[in-house]
């Protein structure tokens, strides 16, 4: 076993190939410590030659649940392999109230099967009615972890939201001192501004005022989708993060669109240019630790996203590790990918690390499962539509 940073690089055979070894005493130790580093990445098991990554076992900082019977079919795949995640509150109707959290919170974990260990992290859903005092004392409680700011119109569920943003100013105010995270969905919704610019029109006109009319707030841009809002999290004093969400690593704007239009791709923020995709991979997978995963795993049924009008939101729960361990490897970062998945986010949110650990083993192509049944119909699975070769090891 050799450690890497915080992560842990496994091989399957007991030792490691002679010759490295022989090798290793020809050269100074600290080349030699590297070349078993690298011999650490590729482990012998017989004759196959199979690869190992052990993590701490990730979190999910913005995951869409749902109710019901979505929820009962859903809550597995990320229990699965995530410790903890960030619940959205964009439920009909909304989870606005700390009473409507903690009925929330009791129903996930009625939902979760017995045995499956998982921590939901309760949101509520900011509105111009929100009361302050309510945030505060559910934040202080530790029944919240953040407040979810969705501007009315700009998603899935969002017409509870936000219109006149001076109307939520003493409800920031009092998060800035409580040092409740705010948790945004950053994109403008006025008719006038072309939908691949709203991320970035939004930065600008809604989300740098805020922050310098609230000193001391904390924020996370949402599944951030654009080399802008890299650019301006790059900048952070350590009051601004990012999530990425899985499918933004690995799709662009003509996955969604050439060849015929792809319903499962689509989600908003929608996907942008390959420029933008590219920065978005790069920050990943940079080590820089404002920024973490947020899969926005949101799943609608196949003949909601399917139709004439389709669903935003893409569902990928079931896959985001095998997928991320695929971008992390071809950006040469692995060693970075638990940053991204397990301690970056812990940090921000200022919470402790999980203890436990999830192995991802290289291999055959992984195949992309079937639709999730659920009690509403099925769910489609994101499917990068390139090989993946990455599986998580399971007990
Ligand atoms: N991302 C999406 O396209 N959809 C999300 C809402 C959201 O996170 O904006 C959903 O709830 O379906
Ligand atoms: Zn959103
Ligand atoms: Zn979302």
């Amino acid at each position: 076993m050799l450690q890497r940073g915080m992560g842990v690089f496994r091989r399957c055979g007991a030792h490691y190939p002679a010759h490295c070894l022989k090798f290793g005493r020809l050269i100074s130790d600290r080349i030699a410590k590297a070349a078993l580093a690298l011999v650490g990445w590729l482990g012998y098991s017989g004759t196959a030659m199979t690869q190992t990554l052990t993590l701490r076992r990730p979190d999910d900082w913005h995951l869409h649940l749902r109710d019901g019977a979505m929820l009962e079919a859903v809550l597995p795949e990320t229990a699965r392999d995530f410790a903890r995640a960030i619940i959205m509150p964009n439920l009909v109707p909304p989870v606005v109230t700390s009473a409507d959290a903690t009925s929330y919170r009791e129903r996930i974990l009625a939902a979760l099967p017995e045995g499956m260990d998982f921590t939901p992290l309760m949101t509520l859903y900011l509105t111009e009615a929100t009361d302050p005092a309510d945030v505060i004392a559910a934040h202080a409680s530790g029944l919240i972890s953040a407040v979810k700011l969705y501007p009315a119109g700009a998603t899935t569920n969002s017409a509870s939201g936000v219109r006149d943003f001076d109307k939520v100013r003493g409800v920031l105010e009092a998060m800035a001192e409580a040092g409740v995270p705010l948790c945004v969905h950053g994109e403008v919704t006025r008719a006038e501004i072309d939908i691949f610019d709203r991320e970035a029109v939004f930065i600008e006109e809604v989300l740098d005022p805020i922050r310098r009319r609230t000193p001391g707030l904390r924020v996370v841009m949402e599944h951030i989708t654009t080399a802008d809002a890299c650019a301006y999290v790059k900048e952070s004093d350590g009051s601004l993060a990012a999530t990425i969400t899985t499918h933004h690593l690995m799709i662009n704007r003509n996955h969604l669109l050439v060849g015929g239009i792809k319903p499962h791709y689509y989600c908003l923020p929608v996907a942008k240019r390959e420029s933008h995709r590219e920065a978005l991979a790069a920050l990943a997978t940079s080590g820089f630790r404002y920024v973490f995963l947020g899969t926005d795993s949101a799943p609608h049924t196949k003949d909601t996203k399917e139709c004439a009008c389709g669903c935003a939101g893409v569902f990928s729960a079931s896959v985001t590790m095998p997928c991320l361990a695929q971008v992390f490897e071809e950006a040469g970062a692995l060693d970075r990918l638990e940053g991204f998945t397990s301690l970056n986010g812990p940090a921000f949110y200022r919470m402790p690390v999980n203890e436990d650990t999830i192995t991802l083993t290289k291999g055959a192509a992984l195949e992309i499962p079937a639709p999730l049944p659920t009690g509403d119909g099925p769910v489609v699975v994101f499917d990068p539509g390139r090989p993946v070769h990455w599986h998580v090891q399971r007990a």
